[in-house]
């Protein structure tokens, strides 16, 4: 049966012809002689290899033929009306550039090539944005293996946008080597990041070419099928199915490395993160389908959309819903935790004992988020305000106490507070701990657990019992984690290969204060990498995000000063940001923005407005709904299908939208009066969570971004 090669281009397909295409292509993999398909040579083509072949009546695919690996094999390059498609197929030419050794379509041109001695072109008179970047044409052709007239393009573009131009109309490769070419990346880092090695010069045999298809960076834009489920994902989702097949080479080998133990990947929003932790998630259950294999990360809802998204991927995967089970086990990191307590029962006394202190019995309830402002209210402290708030004591007893399992005074009086900021003598100390054994008295008593305790429970007991409910733990936005979180993570997997590989982004850190996993077992050291590209936003909304950032002070888990230096491959129009007086003013104005990108025809599900809290989520509703706009609350279900969905900007993370409409507002008295009582340190932490929230909520816009802020 003949192995079909799927083009990139062959995949953006006009829906009319979606389904004749699959079908076309669906016989073509079964059997490439079979009635109807028409598969024929060209005459004068410039590649003897090249083949049409009949979709129907009026339009035909062009394709390349390919014998080797004991097999034919097609390339599919594109799908066009006849006419154009037979003109196509006389200029087209698959080879191997010698340079990097990867496949290249070179176009025979029409017109008369120019006389032999014309001279080389003459240095652009104006400034150019790759030579002020320091690259040479000679890095483009000799180092990295660019086609020269499209080096020579490059190198006069103007800037970046025009450099993002040509990147946009040459698909794979290419494309990808000039966005990073226009970022400033030397030649050589960038060889070294595809993957590039030279190719034997002149050699073009189908074994060649077959070849340079399986190099890495050839996954930019070719994919071998493997059976006729792929073939209809990659056909019917298009450019927005692409993360599924066309992988960058370094999200290829992210996905693809065995790790000696916990490994990182850091990068910034929309370069991929969770895409590669699906792939790699989808690649260790096939290869080891006995493996108990945990895909985790901070909320129930991201973890439905990294469910859905595996499902997407390869429904043939197993996600089972019982921790310990082969298969893939997708759960917010709070409901992993919950899990563990559950298989538990009623063989917790230890546990809670080693945490806690105390032998209680499984957890009843939920800890109220109310419980720490009642606890100071109800214990008259004297500690100052900068102490006695809940932000202070939840951070204290999340990062301090339940780590390292303090169970009374005289042991939080020893406790050693690395990373705190805030500075407490031993009377301050002693009154911390009151209040803090006046929290854990209430919960005994109403028989309830809070998050961080009861995964600090979980860890416990996993520990103690020695049993290892996971081969392998995947972990997306490692950024908010807690260190119970951390320690039940590890708890879970047993040292070795692959055990953890964590996805994260310091400057998407908007739930908890910053934790060090070395801290808790999870040594990082030398196994940290990280994406650049940005596959979501265009060029001009990255630009605005990371301007949110500028002036803040962000550090990795590793203690390392967080990176930036993205780039995106897509351009668009600059954002747009309105300033408003009012909250009536804001109001009429998202509803005049909604209103005018539906009324351009977008799909209203594709449009949404992020708000900063609930209060103005369903006053957005309701003004939305004044203005006859369908729209629709978001809380912990999906966004709902035709209806603009308005949702929190935390509630965001982890989604994307063609265009957002972001409303930034302005901090309520409450909010104000509550930072100003923080002490420097958790204030400025804040400020900085404040920033990330911003970035976070700025970089779900695909194509279009407007900003309503208040004067
Ligand atoms: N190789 C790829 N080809 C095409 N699209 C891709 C590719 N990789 C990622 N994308 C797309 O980029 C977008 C962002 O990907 P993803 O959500 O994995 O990024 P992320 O780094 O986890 O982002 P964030 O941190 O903002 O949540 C998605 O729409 C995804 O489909």
């Amino acid at each position: 049966m003949p192995t079909i090669i799927m083009g990139k281009l062959a995949s953006k397909l006009d829906g009319s012809i979606r389904g004749k295409a699959m079908a076309f292509l669906q016989k073509l993999g079964t059997d490439d002689t079979a009635n109807g398909l028409h598969v024929e040579p060209i005459q004068q083509s410039a590649d003897p290899r090249v083949r049409t072949g009949r979709v129907d009546d009026s339009w035909r695919a062009v394709m390349f033929r390919l014998d080797g690996d004991g097999e034919t094999h097609y390339v599919i390059h594109g799908i066009w009306p006849h006419d154009d498609a037979i003109a196509v197929a006389q200029r087209v030419r698959l080879k191997v550039n010698p340079i990097n050794g990867l496949p290249q379509i070179e176009e025979a041109i029409a017109t008369p090539a120019p006389p032999a001695a014309v001279p080389t072109p003459a240095a652009p008179a104006v400034a150019t944005l790759l030579p002020s970047l320091g690259h040479r044409r000679d890095d483009l052709v000799a180092t990295l293996g660019i086609p020269e007239a499209i080096a020579d393009e490059a190198m006069q573009a103007a800037d970046e946008d025009a450099v993002l131009a040509l990147a946009e109309r040459h698909v794979g490769w290419v494309g990808s080597i000039l966005v990073d070419l226009a970022a400033g990346d030397p030649a050589e880092a960038i060889a070294e990041r595809m993957q590039l090695a030279k190719a034997a010069p002149d050699r073009d045999a189908d074994a060649d070419v077959l070849e340079s298809l399986k190099r890495p960076a050839a996954g930019l834009q070719y994919a071998f099928i493997e059976d006729q489920e792929e073939l209809r994902r990659v056909i019917e989702r298009g450019d927005f199915g692409a993360w599924r097949i066309f992988l960058h080479p370094e999200q290829r080998r992210y996905v693809e490395r065995r790790y000696n133990g916990p490994f990182r990947l850091s990068g910034g929003a929309g370069t991929g993160k969770t895409v590669v932790l699906i792939h790699r998630a989808r690649g260790l259950a096939r290869q080891h389908p006995d493996r108990r294999i945990v895909l985790t990360t901070f909320t129930t809802n991201l973890a439905d959309a990294i469910g859905d998204g595996l499902t997407q991927l390869d429904p043939r995967i197993s996600q089972t819903k019982t921790l310990g089970q082969p298969g893939v086990y997708v759960a917010g990191v709070d409901a992993l935790a919950a899990a563990v307590l559950r298989d538990a029962g009623a063989g917790l006394a230890a546990a809670m004992q080693d945490v806690l202190g105390v032998e209680r019995a499984a957890p009843l309830a939920r800890t109220a988020n109310t419980r720490w402002r009642e606890t100071i209210e109800s214990t008259g402290t004297t500690l100052p305000t900068q102490l006695a708030n809940e932000t202070f004591l939840a951070n204290e007893y999340a990062h301090v106490v339940l780590p390292h399992k303090i169970h009374d005074e005289a042991g939080y009086l020893r406790a050693r507070r690395p990373g705190r900021g805030v500075a407490l003598d031993r009377a301050k100390r002693a009154a911390v701990w009151a209040l803090i054994a006046a929290y854990r008295a209430q919960s005994r008593i109403d028989g309830s657990l809070d998050f961080t305790e009861a995964a600090a429970v979980a860890a416990a007991h996993l520990a103690q019992q020695g049993e290892r409910p996971a081969d392998h733990v995947l972990v997306d936005e490692g950024q908010d984690l807690s260190p119970s979180h951390w320690q039940l993570l590890r708890a879970l997997v047993a040292e070795g290969a692959d055990d953890l590989f964590i996805a994260e982004d310091s400057h998407q850190r908007i739930y908890g204060t910053r934790v060090v996993p070395g801290r808790y077992g999870i040594s990082i050291v030398g196994r940290s990498q990280r994406l650049t590209l940005n596959y979501r936003t265009t060029a001009q909304n990255l630009r605005y995000g990371m301007s949110l950032l500028e002036g803040g002070e962000y550090v990795d888990l590793e203690e390392e000063p967080e990176a930036t230096g993205y780039r995106s491959a897509r351009r668009g129009p600059a954002p747009t940001v309105q300033a408003v007086d009012s909250l009536t003013d804001e109001l009429q104005a998202v509803a005049g923005h909604v209103r005018a990108v539906v009324d351009r025809g977008a799909e209203p599900d594709t449009v949404a407005v992020l708000v900063p809290d609930r209060f103005h989520r369903d006053r957005v509703v309701t003004a939305l709904t004044e203005h006859g706009v369908d729209a629709r609350a978001v809380d912990r279900d999906r966004p709902p299908p035709g209806r603009v969905p308005v949702l929190t900007m935390h509630r965001a993370k982890g989604t994307e939208f063609s265009t957002v409409i972001l409303v930034v507002g302005k901090p309520s008295t409450n909010e104000l009066s509550r930072l100003e009582m923080l002490d420097s340190t958790e204030r400025a932490d804040a400020e900085l969570r404040a920033r990330s929230l911003r970035y976070v909520a700025a970089t779900r816009a695909r194509d279009e971004l407007v900003v309503v802020t208040r004067r």
